[in-house]
């Protein structure tokens, strides 16, 4: 429908909701917290809001959107994307989901606090679902309040756009608003609640469809949803698989784990901690989505994990993350299992991941280190194994070392030269003192490591251009983004903007912001929110 002359800017965007139209949705209008059966979502209206300010927006999805600058900046904007008002042709609807959380089946969750407002056809004709998080109550909210706080969604919408311009698969965030209203958490759960302003972040995605999804629905035997669910989201999500049938049901589940796989490599190539890859955290899409208790590793750690509600057995620790994505692909492939009946054609889709992962994950150390290809035969899997043995027992920051390594001079220096050249970079990084040993170490690989490059014979310039593409300059530092709010707190939001902007641009020199890409300094090692974080958001 074309907008009338007088009618707001929002109410131009195109929506055609078919999550709404399709799908079996809840009969029941009300909004209590409830079991939800035999429906995939729920309708609900976000709650309203005191006093909604904007925080911050990304102007380039937003043009994606087909929304212009100007409006982001609009009243209207802030009162939408706060939930206070709907624009023309938004359903919004919370939708029902389980999912396994910390290993343990944990019946219905849900969107207790997220609200879909329809699907946008954007100017490109592609469509992004828009979906608010903290917008209030819905039925599937259980005993919690259906709000978040300012540094949970700062944290979401930073780290949501900076892992896009990294590359790596995501949901996006159009916009923060604060609300104008307070939210009690007690943030490290020992008993010291807070008062905290409340924000609503807008999250973009072409689905929000989660494993969890799907496994509510075997869960309750309830196979007609489970069908529904799955023949929707071959057609809208994978049209290129042709009409469901259980042969395309495989080749889904398939695509599904490559799609994981992939989400997964570009994780570990960055170094980013998801935290809580609990399955109702898993996007169908292979997107990384829900970012809570994330970090980035600073010194490199494969033990290491941000969620201090994890710190006992650190199952989502980084080095655990790929076996984690295959687990929960196995509670996916369970789910599916009713409606396919083909265990051994579930197994071998399931087998994909592990050929994507290992495979991709071999190219992306091979770049990581300027290899012109990964090559077994050249003793590729120790040179990269040690590499990482060595950052880990050195203790060094794992974003500043590959960048760098970039730029040490290979064919051009004298050996000894270049050895100590290397071994200053590992050691200037490096959070602790180099012992002998580990100087020893380094100095054993990096000889292997010349041998190699030269045998490539790659040229430099070509070598660190390689590097540069998948070695990032910039990425979140956890002390980075707590800076930020901390600021936000006091009502200043230019350093979002400031990161913001610096993140669009991850693999770009950027001289002038060289303070960002510094390692973490001594007051954020045990700081909360830098290093530590828990599940309350
Ligand atoms: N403050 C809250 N109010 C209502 N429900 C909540 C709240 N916090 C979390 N939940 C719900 O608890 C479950 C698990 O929470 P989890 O921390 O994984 O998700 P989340 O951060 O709310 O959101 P998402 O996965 O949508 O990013 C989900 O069903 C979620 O909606
Ligand atoms: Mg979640």
């Amino acid at each position: 429908m074309p907008a009338s002359a007088d009618s707001l800017p929002l109410d131009s965007l195109r929506f055609d909701n078919r999550f709404v139209r399709e799908l079996p949705g809840d009969p029941e209008p009300d909004n209590f917290r409830r079991q939800v059966y035999a429906a995939c979502y729920s309708k609900v209206t976000p709650s309203r809001v005191k006093n909604p300010r904007l925080v911050a927006y990304a102007a380039d999805l937003a043009e994606e959107l087909g929304i212009a600058e100007e409006v982001c900046r609009s009243d209207d904007f802030c009162q939408v994307f706060a939930g206070n008002r709907l624009a023309d042709g938004m359903e919004p609807f919370a939708m029902g989901y389980g999912g396994h959380q910390f290993g343990h089946w944990a019946g219905q969750l849900g969107d207790g606090r997220a609200i879909n407002l329809g699907e946008v056809i954007c100017p490109d004709g592609s469509r992004q679902t828009l979906q608010l998080k903290g917008a209030g109550l819905t039925p599937y909210s259980r005993s919690a309040d259906g709000l978040a706080v300012l540094r949970s969604s700062i944290r979401e919408f930073l780290c949501s756009e900076a892992m896009h311009h990294l590359g790596v698969p995501t949901t996006r965030a159009l916009s923060v608003v604060l609300t104008g209203e307070t939210v009690v958490r007690d943030m490290f759960y020992d008993g010291n609640p807070q008062l905290e302003p409340g924000a609503i972040v807008c999250r973009v995605a072409p689905s929000f469809v989660r494993f969890g999804n799907f496994q509510l629905f075997t869960a309750r035997d309830d196979l007609e949803s489970l069908k529904a669910l799955v023949d929707y989201t071959i057609r809208n999500d994978f049209p290129e698989l042709g009409e469901p049938c259980t042969a395309v049901y495989l080749q889904w589940f398939a695509e599904v784990c490559r799609k994981t796989a992939d989400m997964v490599v570009h994780w570990q190539r960055v170094g980013f901690v998801h935290g809580v890859m609990n399955t109702d955290n898993m996007s169908i899409l292979g997107l990384t989505i829900d970012y809570g208790p994330y970090g980035w590793l600073e010194n490199y750690d494969p033990d290491w994990t941000p969620n201090t509600t994890d710190a006992q057995g650190r199952r989502y620790r980084y080095g655990n993350q790929p076996k984690i994505a295959y687990w929960n692909l196995v509670q996916l492939a369970n789910a599916l299992y009713p409606l396919v009946k083909r265990a051994e054609g579930l197994q071998q889709a399931l087998q994909s991941f592990t050929d994507t992962f290992d495979r991709q994950w071999q190219a992306t150390l091979a770049a990581k280190l300027g290899l012109s290809a990964f090559d077994a035969d050249a003793g590729d899997e120790a040179l990269t194994h040690r590499v990482l043995k060595l950052l880990q027992n050195a203790e060094t920051d794992m974003t500043l070392f590959f960048r760098q390594l970039a730029d040490v001079d290979i064919a051009g220096s004298a050996d000894e030269q270049a050895n100590a050249e290397f071994i200053e970079l590992l050691q200037r990084n490096s959070y602790e003192t180099l012992s002998e040993a580990v100087v020893e170490m380094a100095e054993r690989w990096f000889g292997d490591y010349r041998k190699r490059l030269l045998s490539d014979g790659l040229p430099q310039s070509e070598r660190r251009e390689i590097m540069n593409r998948v070695n990032p300059k910039y990425v979140l530092r956890n002390y980075l983004a707590q800076q930020a709010i901390d600021l936000a707190e006091q009502g200043d939001f230019s350093l979002v903007w400031e990161l913001l902007d610096l993140l669009r641009a991850p693999y770009a020199e950027q001289p002038e912001r060289d303070r960002f890409a510094a390692k973490r300094p001594d007051w954020a090692k045990e700081r909360a929110g830098c290093s530590m974080l828990s599940c309350s958001s």
